[in-house]
């Protein structure tokens, strides 16, 4: 496959390119079929009635589950308004909760994005930062790259002067299996433009997202 350089400021700007190529999605009844045979995995009898309708179930849940694959943000973020009497400060959307999958064991992840950005002069619906972090949970993710996929979806559609993403999450693969950490949670942050070269405006976001978060 041919590599292409990340940038380092930017480190899924590459990922995004191949993250979705065109891939030739299984039918229904190949997808149930796989629950099927994860059924069989398990241990259990897929014809037994309590399960008969699992693999149907299952397959509907994966539309709800991942459907942040056919969504673009920049559909979300190109209403922007104009009319801001001379806003020029941080906005700060905190407490987004989510829920999301982690890539390596289809595990949940739960948790909540605290989402900054400083206008360039234009400002967009409060709703929409939601939207993002909501698109982008709905795929298989990283912590990280979900962080990252965040802070590149507003820099790219609104060029603010900065953009500040924190994310803290509980992972499935961590409480529920493998190393049974039940409690542990995972803080990843975004800093870009402004955030990272003011401090004062990144203690601000600092501050005022460790108010609203899981440890509260
Ligand atoms: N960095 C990062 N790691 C994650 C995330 N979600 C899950 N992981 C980790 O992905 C790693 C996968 O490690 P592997 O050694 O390949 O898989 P494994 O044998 O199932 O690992 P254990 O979880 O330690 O049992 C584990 O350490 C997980 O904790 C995430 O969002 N970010
Ligand atoms: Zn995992």
């Amino acid at each position: 496959m041919e590599s292409i350089a990340p940038d380092r400021d930017r480190p899924c700007a590459d990922l995004a390119a191949t993250e979705t190529p065109e891939i030739a999605r299984p039918t229904r009844a190949e997808a149930e079929s796989a629950v099927r045979t994860l059924l069989l995995w398990a241990g259990d009898n897929p014809d037994r009635e309590g399960l008969l309708d699992t693999p149907r179930r299952v397959v509907k849940a994966y539309e709800e589950y991942f459907c942040g694959y056919d969504e673009d943000p920049a559909d979300h973020l190109r209403r922007t308004f104009e009319e801001v009497a001379g806003y020029d400060d941080m906005v700060l959307v905190r407490g987004i909760a989510f829920d999301s999958h982690c890539e390596h064991h289809l595990a949940p992840i739960q948790g909540l994005a605290h989402v900054a950005y400083v206008p360039s002069g234009r400002i967009v619906g409060l709703s929409k930062l939601a939207r993002v972090v909501e698109l982008y949970a709905r795929r298989l993710q990283v912590q990280e790259k979900l962080t990252a996929q965040v802070a590149d979806a507003l820099e790219d559609s609104l060029a603010p002067l900065g953009v500040a993403v924190q994310v803290e999450a509980t992972h499935g693969c961590m409480s529920c299996r493998g190393v049974r950490k039940v409690g542990a949670d995972t803080v990843t942050t975004v800093m870009r433009g402004l955030f990272r070269t003011d401090a004062r405006l990144e203690r601000r976001f600092l501050d005022a997202a460790s108010q609203t978060g899981r440890g509260r």
